[in-house]
């Protein structure tokens, strides 16, 4: 196979030893999609270096979901509660503030999920990891916010197709292509047309399957300001604690109020600019996963205001996989990772080196305090393998599975008992 020119993709990997730039010297690309050449020559760079970045002028309606997101937040305490994500187990719906964790610290943010819309398929007799699937969401009482509903739904159509051509351009930028960019991004054809285009050899088609492709994920978010007695009893302004995403994620700032952190590969952290009606996009793990590393998934976090500054809205849509993707097709990756240049190669060696660093950085920034009593019950835990360890067959359904019952015990309590007892045998 003809080695691809990747000359004009790739920037040049720096040496292992490069200190670290001054913080000042380090702002998170912002690309602006209706300028074709700013797309070809800092696309790639953002996404192999910064695996974070900013777009504006994406063609996306925004206005509508935004006015939505301020009403969804006035709606009365007890509607809220009405719609509690506890009561549905897709984990759709309210979650409070507190009720939801990073890493065993609670979160001081509210939010909604919705998600694909499905009839309820709930079967009790079914082990835990296969009652989860998506099913119907928890919506807000039609009279209370007329049209949520439709609007949701077109929004999530419009993302879904602009991360299908993200899907595109990523598959030219690997494969050595320069960028194929059409007029009029956001308002693209059937996103199933983008995925099976034969110029990009299907390249991540395995990874989505029908309801992968017909929407995302769509969160609605809110961190309120606290003052400094609020805060020392909590003990941090976390809005939400340091993570990385799945795949990729597009976050509009519904207010325009600053919090967004992202992790630099040097470890440091760095804020990202609101910009009005721009979105945040963001690697997650399995798409670095299946590049080899190539492109980076970067940890961020949300920081909470301080009182007397304006409360902070935002909506992340997470683009989903297929519930059926494994572990192994997520580790193996993809083809052309085997067949990818010697500079590319190269540019992969380097990552997984500063990614070594950069995992060190993280773990010494949010480590508790070493006298914590969650630092010896963790250490138990990590001593014992949980009856769960992922292996290469897991499927990303049970993984994400997981992931919901960890960040959400009071829903996983309820729904899915077994887990908790196997986590409490797993800590005895
Ligand atoms: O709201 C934010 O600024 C970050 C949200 C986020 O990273 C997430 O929900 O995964
Ligand atoms: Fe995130």
């Amino acid at each position: 196979m003809m080695e691809p020119d990747l000359s004009h993709a790739i920037p040049p990997p720096p040496p292992p030893s490069d200190p670290p730039p001054p913080l000042e010297a380090l702002v998170v690309p912002v690309i602006d999609l209706s300028d074709h050449t700013q797309v070809k020559t800092l696309l790639p760079h953002a996404l192999f270096e910064w695996g974070n970045f900013v777009i504006i002028n994406h063609g996306i309606e925004v206005r509508d979901i935004k006015r939505l997101a301020a009403q969804l937040f006035e709606l009365p305490g007890d509607v809220k509660r009405a719609m509690g994500v506890e009561e549905n187990p897709h984990f759709f719906g309210y979650t409070a503030i507190g009720q939801a964790t990073t890493e065993g610290t609670p979160d001081s943010r509210e939010d909604f999920d919705f998600g694909n819309d499905l009839p309820c398929n709930w079967d009790a007799a079914q082990p835990p990891h296969l009652r989860y699937r998506p099913g119907p969401n928890q919506w807000p009482p039609d009279h209370l916010i007329p049209g949520f509903k439709s609007a949701c739904k077109s929004y999530s159509d419009a993302m879904m197709k602009l991360g299908m051509r993200f899907m595109r351009w990523i598959a030219d930028v690997l494969q050595g292509r320069e960028i194929a960019l059409e007029d009029n991004i956001g308002n693209t054809s059937d996103p199933l047309e983008i995925l099976s285009d034969p110029l990009d050899s299907s390249l991540f088609e395995r990874y989505f399957d029908h309801s992968a492709k017909s929407g995302g994920r769509i969160k609605f978010v809110r961190y309120p300001p606290a003052d400094a007695e609020e805060l020392h009893g909590v003990g941090s302004r976390q809005g939400v604690g340091p993570h990385r995403d799945l795949w990729l994620t597009f976050l509009l700032h519904a207010n325009d109020q600053p919090g967004l952190e992202v992790q630099s590969r040097y470890g440091t952290w760095l804020q990202v600019p609101p910009i009005p009606d721009s979105f945040v996009v963001t690697v997650g793990q399995a798409l670095e996963s299946v590049t080899h590393g190539v492109l980076l998934a970067t940890h961020h976090r949300a920081v909470t205001p301080l009182a007397g500054a304006p409360e902070r809205l935002t909506i992340p849509y997470f683009m989903d996989l297929s519930g059926d993707v494994t572990l192994g097709m997520i580790k193996g990756g993809l083809k052309v990772g085997e067949e990818i240049n010697q500079q590319l190669y190269e540019w992969a060696r380097w990552r997984r080196w500063t990614d070594g660093q950069r995992r060190r950085a993280i773990l010494a920034a949010t480590a508790p305090p070493v006298e914590s009593r969650d630092t010896e019950s963790a250490k138990s835990t990590l001593a014992k393998e949980p009856a769960w360890l992922p292996l290469l067959s897991t499927t990303l359904r049970e993984l994400h599975f997981r992931g919901m019952v960890s960040r959400r015990p009071h829903v996983g309590r309820k729904w899915y008992p077994e887990i908790a007892n196997e986590r409490n045998a797993d800590e005895e």
